[in-house]
C-alpha cells in the first residue's frame, strides 16, 4: 500500500463473514466472506474479500487471530433508520387506533403529549422508547417530542447515553382549537425553539441534533411557520412536519391557507421545503407537489402502518421514486402501532400489494427495494447518507449483527438458505430476537452496557 494510502487511525475491530446491504446503484448488495474494518472512530476502514486477510493485517496493524468471524447464519447489514416517530405517543402504542387523524390527535394525542410537562414522565416513556427502537435495530431515528423544551432535552439526552443516533423535534404549534392547554403562544413557540437548540447544540453529543419541528400546518399560524423557517435556515437545520395524509386534512389546510396553491406550497413558501427538511406521510400529493419536493431536496417518510392504521390513505411508493423524491420508512408511532422498522418493512411491502390488487399494471415494489428504503434510503432522506446508511468505506459503522436461526427465535430454518433468502426470511419473519448486536458509530449499544443501569433508570429516573 502507498504511504497515502495509510489509514490515519487505528482499528479496534474486524468482522469476517456476510455484509448484506445496498448503494445508489443497487438495492442489494450481498458481500460473502468479507472483512470489515472499523477504526477507533468508529468508521469503516475497510470492506474487502477474505482472501485479502494477510495484506490487511500488515497495512492496517491488527493481528488475524483477532478477527471475529460471523457464524454460518449470521450476516451484518446497515442499521434501520426511523425517518418519523412521535416518542411520547409511545406511551399508548397499540391503542387509540379507532380514529382518523383529526380525531384521534384531539382524543388521544393531545391530552397524552400535554402530560410530558412532567418530567419524570418523559423520563420513563423515553428511555423505554430509545430501549425498544435500538432493541428493534432503530440505528437512526428522528424524533417529534413534545412542545415541552425540557423534557425534548431529555430525550437528546436519553438518546446520547444509549448511543442512538437521533435527530429531536420540540413540537412547534401556536394553534390548536380543541386540547386548549396544549399548545403555545407564538413568542413562546419562537423562545422556546431557539433555547431547545441552544440547548441541545450546546450538550455537543456526537450523534444528536436538533430539527426545527412545527408539526403540521393546522397546527401553526403563518407567522410561526414563516419564523420557524427562518430559525432553521440561520442555523443550517433540519426540519421535519407531516403533509397531505388524510384527506379532510388537506381540506382544511386549503381552508386555513386559502392562498396557497397546494399543502406543498404552504411549506413551501415559508421556507420550510429544504433539501435537509423530511415530511411524513405524503399519500395525496400531486405530481406538480412531487416535483417542488424534487426540486427544493426535501424528503418524504412512508409510514405505511399509520396510514392503514388511521385509515389515513395510501402512498403510490412506485410514483414518488419515479419523481425522484428522497424516500424513507418510518414507524410514526403511535399512529403507526409497532416502533419496529421490520413492521414499517412488511406494511410499505403490504401497502405496495394492495395497490397492486386495485390495480394489476402497478409494479408492486420488492423486498430488496424496501430493504433499501429502510437503510440507505432513510439515512439519504435525513440528508445523513455522507455518515451512515450502508457499508461505504468512511462512513460509520452503524450495523446489525442478524442471527436467522437464534435459539428460540422465531424462524425455523429448515435447511440451507443462501444470504438473499435468509434476508428475504428475516425481513418477513424476525424479530429483535435475531439482532444479537446492534453498532452505532462503531459503539455496541446493544446488547445495552450494564453501565446504563437501566433498571433505575426506567423505574424512578436515575442515570442523569
Ligand atoms: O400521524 C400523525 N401523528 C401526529 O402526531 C400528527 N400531528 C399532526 N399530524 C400528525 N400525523
Ligand atoms: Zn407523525
Amino acid at each position: 500500500m502507498a504511504n497515502s494510502d495509510r489509514p490515519n487511525a487505528d482499528i479496534s475491530h474486524v468482522y469476517r463473514g456476510t455484509f448484506i446491504h445496498s448503494t445508489q446503484q443497487t438495492a442489494l448488495q450481498i458481500l460473502e466472506d468479507q472483512l470489515l474494518g472499523v477504526d477507533t472512530h468508529g468508521k469503516i476502514a475497510f470492506i474487502e474479500k477474505g482472501a485479502e486477510l494477510n495484506r490487511l493485517s500488515q497495512s492496517f496493524g491488527f493481528s488475524p487471530s483477532a478477527v471475529t468471524q460471523l457464524a454460518q447464519h449470521e450476516f451484518f447489514m446497515p442499521g434501520l433508520v426511523d425517518t418519523h416517530i412521535h416518542a411520547p405517543q409511545y406511551s399508548y402504542a397499540g391503542t387509540a387506533l379507532d380514529m382518523p387523524l383529526l380525531q384521534w390527535l384531539n382524543a388521544y394525542t393531545f391530552p397524552v403529549e400535554s402530560r410530558f410537562k412532567d418530567l419524570e414522565f418523559a423520563r420513563r416513556v423515553y428511555t423505554q422508547v430509545v430501549q425498544r427502537t435500538l432493541r428493534n435495530g432503530t440505528t437512526t431515528a428522528c424524533y417529534f417530542a413534545t412542545i415541552h423544551t425540557d423534557a425534548s432535552l431529555l430525550l437528546g439526552q436519553i438518546a446520547n447515553d444509549f448511543g442512538q443516533r437521533a435527530l429531536v423535534g420540540k413540537v412547534c404549534m401556536d394553534r390548536n382549537n380543541c386540547v386548549k392547554h396544549y399548545k403555545e403562544t407564538n413568542q413562546e413557540s419562537q423562545e422556546e425553539t431557539c433555547r431547545f437548540i441552544a440547548e441541545l447544540l450546546n450538550k455537543k453529543y456526537p450523534l444528536v441534533r436538533p430539527v426545527v419541528t412545527p408539526r403540521f400546518a393546522p397546527s401553526c399560524t403563518g407567522a410561526l411557520l414563516g419564523q420557524l423557517g427562518a430559525i432553521a435556515k440561520n442555523n443550517n437545520l433540519h426540519i421535519q412536519s407531516h403533509i397531505s395524509e388524510n384527506a379532510e386534512e388537506v381540506k382544511l389546510v386549503k381552508e386555513l391557507f386559502p392562498e396557497s396553491e397546494s399543502y406543498t406550497d404552504v411549506y413551501h413558501k415559508y421556507n420550510l421545503l429544504t433539501d435537509k427538511t423530511v415530511m411524513a406521510h405524503g399519500c395525496y400529493l400531486s405530481d406538480a407537489e412531487l416535483a417542488l419536493f424534487r426540486e427544493t431536496g426535501a424528503a418524504l417518510s412512508h409510514c405505511p402502518n399509520s396510514n392503514i392504521s388511521l385509515c389515513s390513505g395510501m402512498l403510490d411508493v412506485r410514483n414518488v421514486l419515479k419523481h425522484k423524491v428522497k424516500l424513507g420508512l418510518g414507524t410514526d408511532v403511535a399512529g403507526g402501532y409497532s416502533a419496529s422498522m421490520l413492521d414499517a418493512v412488511r406494511r410499505a411491502l403490504d401497502t405496495s400489494k394492495v395497490l397492486t390488487i386495485q390495480d394489476p399494471d402497478y409494479q408492486t415494489l420488492t423486498f430488496e427495494e424496501v430493504f433499501r428504503l429502510a437503510t440507505l434510503g432513510g439515512s439519504h432522506a435525513l440528508s445523513l447518507d455522507d455518515q451512515t446508511g450502508n457499508f461505504e468505506v468512511g462512513k460509520d459503522f452503524d450495523a446489525l449483527r442478524v442471527n436467522v436461526a437464534a435459539a428460540d427465535g422465531p424462524i425455523d430454518m429448515i435447511q440451507c438458505e443462501g444470504p438473499k433468502v435468509i434476508l428475504e426470511k428475516f425481513l418477513n419473519l424476525g424479530d429483535d430476537r435475531n439482532i444479537a448486536e446492534v453498532f452505532v458509530a462503531g459503539r455496541k449499544v446493544v446488547p445495552f452496557s450494564p453501565s446504563l443501569n437501566i433498571a433505575s433508570m426506567s423505574v424512578s429516573g436515575a442515570g442523569s
